[in-house]
């Protein structure tokens, strides 16, 4: 008989783990916190392990994930992820959001930009489940954590494909940013049409992302950054920034240093290539 995978045998730890934190979730997720029990609560949340949520290095884009996603973005209860942005008296949120980071893996480019944009709603998107439920019980224990300062309310992440739903998320104009760090390669030719870059989807991105907003790219594969470069410099809603520009930029210096693809790459001696890219007006709106 062939052994199950330690995710789903019962007697492994990984999955009394997985159950564990799963409860946790259920319970705390869209918990909006009461700040009269802050003086009475003692109890600090231990931050996720990683090696609790192992899963495959990929995930096909183009397969049917069974994905929940509004019907239109006015469907999306985003009060459930940022309940602190939540207007009480009217029910409706006080902020939108406006900076996504697009396959943001397991979070760390959210949680140093979180203290810098605090008047900003951060949404991560991430294609695979147990690196979506990592983020979900990192963001849930820094929360808990820090309840008196309110720190980390503004992020949050959800599961999605970003290369099929944005406009399922995001009214047209709504981004203010987009970054793409260490997006996946896919090197061989014929699997380049994986690339979460492309003509087609530099146009949806276009749409979501407001005139002067920023789409921020990073990667440590020198082939990768010459397609994106290419693609985005041939769009006509796009134009590169330069270097003085990227130097004196605050996301630009967290996303060289916060994510953990880069960190990765930074102990290897790696290099990074860094490329933005702003939003231009519509021909139409000249
Ligand atoms: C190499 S990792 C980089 C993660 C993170 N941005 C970082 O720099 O540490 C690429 C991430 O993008 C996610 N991803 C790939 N395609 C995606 C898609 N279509 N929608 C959402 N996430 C996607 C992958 O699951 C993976 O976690």
């Amino acid at each position: 008989m062939k052994a199950k995978p330690l995710s789903q045998d019962s007697g492994s730890r990984r999955y009394a783990y997985r159950v564990n934190k799963q409860e946790n979730r259920k319970e705390l997720k869209h918990v909006k916190i009461d700040e009269k029990s802050v003086e009475s609560k003692t109890e600090t949340l231990d931050l996720p392990k990683k090696k609790f949520y192992r899963q495959r290095a990929h995930s096909n884009p183009f397969s049917d994930h069974q994905l929940e996603y509004p019907l239109s973005p006015e469907e999306m209860d985003w009060s459930k992820l940022y309940p602190e942005f939540k207007d009480p008296t009217t029910g409706d949120m006080t902020k939108k959001v406006t900076v996504a980071d697009i396959g943001c893996g397991f979070g760390g480019l959210m949680v140093d930009l979180s203290p810098e944009f605090p008047d900003d709603l951060i949404l991560g998107m991430e294609i695979r489940v147990q690196v979506t439920n990592y983020v979900e019980d990192r963001i849930i224990a820094l929360r808990n954590n820090n309840i008196e300062s309110k720190r980390y309310q503004n992020i949050n992440v959800l599961r999605a494909n970003a290369m099929k739903f944005l406009p399922n998320f995001f009214t047209k104009g709504q981004l203010s940013k987009m970054f793409f760090c260490f997006p996946d390669p896919h090197f061989k030719q014929r699997k380049h049409k994986a690339r979460i870059i492309t003509n087609t989807l530099l146009s949806e991105y276009a749409y979501v992302l407001k005139e002067g907003g920023i789409v921020y790219t990073i990667t440590d594969v020198e082939d990768l950054h010459n397609w994106m470069v290419k693609h985005l410099e041939e769009h006509p809603l796009f134009e590169r920034l330069d270097r003085t520009w990227e130097n004196g930029d605050k996301c630009v210096s967290i996303m060289l240093n916060a994510t953990e693809e880069g960190k990765k790459v930074e102990r290897k001696k790696g290099d990074k290539f860094v490329a933005c890219f702003k939003r231009l007006p519509n021909p139409s709106d000249l």
